[in-house]
């Protein structure tokens, strides 16, 4: 028998767009998994951080990249953990739940100087694409900055989405108690135009479809993102039937 092939949605877009909560309440109605690739960048830059490994250093990284060991849960409340290498006792350390931690701010400050190395992200990409294809799951929206152009550009589904800098920075701020509107919104530019040297995710590349969420409430974002996938869905019935 054939394995069942993981039907793939790419959602990409910049930070506080709505990416990660629209992808997953999207997912979970279609009864996909999700991959938030975000948040291995995070756990990397956490994990560097940890072990004293210089962020700016590609070759230390990606030796790092290559010791650690790192899990995601792509079902039912996220979960993120790590293993890091101890060189002084040649095995890995137990297990650390970073989940939370890898949402502060000076996480986020940081994850830029580890994202920008091209041979992390050539590993981090086929470590993306081996949690899918092992997933053994029916669908799996994955998301991130680069996965319509780069990791997955033969996904069915593909989508840019977008909002104004000032909603994203209000939608950010919601989430972090004490931040002011107009200093997460100086913390996303900055991100963002770190993140743009790299790779671009403002301009849709030909095929990918693009969501403007500024005007839209959460509920509207994530029923833009079915009605794509279910409008691609009825499209490639129909062409079976053909
Ligand atoms: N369309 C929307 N309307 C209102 N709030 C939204 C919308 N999309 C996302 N949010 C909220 O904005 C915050 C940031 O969204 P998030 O999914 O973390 O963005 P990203 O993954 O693009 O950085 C979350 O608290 C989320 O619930
Ligand atoms: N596919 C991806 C995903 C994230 N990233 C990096 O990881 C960082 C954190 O991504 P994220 O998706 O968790 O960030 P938010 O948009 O949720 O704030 C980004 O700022 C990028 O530096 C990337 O380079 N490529």
């Amino acid at each position: 028998m054939e394995n069942a092939v993981t039907v793939l949605v790419a959602i990409d877009g910049p930070a506080g767009s709505g990416k990660s909560s629209v992808s997953r309440a999207a997912a979970d109605r279609l009864g996909f998994g999700i991959l938030d690739t975000g948040a291995a960048y995070r756990a990397l830059a956490w994990a560097a951080l940890r072990t004293g490994t210089d962020l700016d250093d590609s070759q230390a990284i990606t030796d790092l990249l290559a010791a650690w060991a790192y899990e995601i849960t792509l079902r039912g409340e996220q979960r993120v953990t790590v293993r890091l290498p101890d060189p002084e006792a040649g095995r890995l350390s137990e297990t650390v739940d970073v989940t939370a931690e890898i949402r502060d701010p000076g996480i986020s400050a940081q994850v830029s100087r580890v994202s920008k190395h091209p041979a992390v992200r050539v590993s981090l990409n086929a470590m993306f694409r081996r949690i899918v294809a092992e997933s053994g799951l029916p669908g799996v929206v994955i998301e991130g900055r680069d996965i319509t152009t780069v990791v997955a550009p033969d996904a069915p589904v593909r989508i840019l989405m977008t909002a104004s800098p000032e909603v994203r920075a209000q939608r950010r701020a919601g989430e972090l108690p004490g931040a002011s509107r107009e200093d997460v919104l100086a913390d996303i530019l900055a991100r963002d135009a770190k993140d743009a040297l790299v790779v671009d995710f403002v301009n849709p590349a030909p095929g990918v479809s693009l969501v403007d969420t500024s005007d839209f409430d959460f509920e509207q974002s994530v029923q833009a993102v079915i009605d794509i996938v279910r409008g691609a869905q009825g499209a490639a019935a129909g062409e079976e039937t053909q």
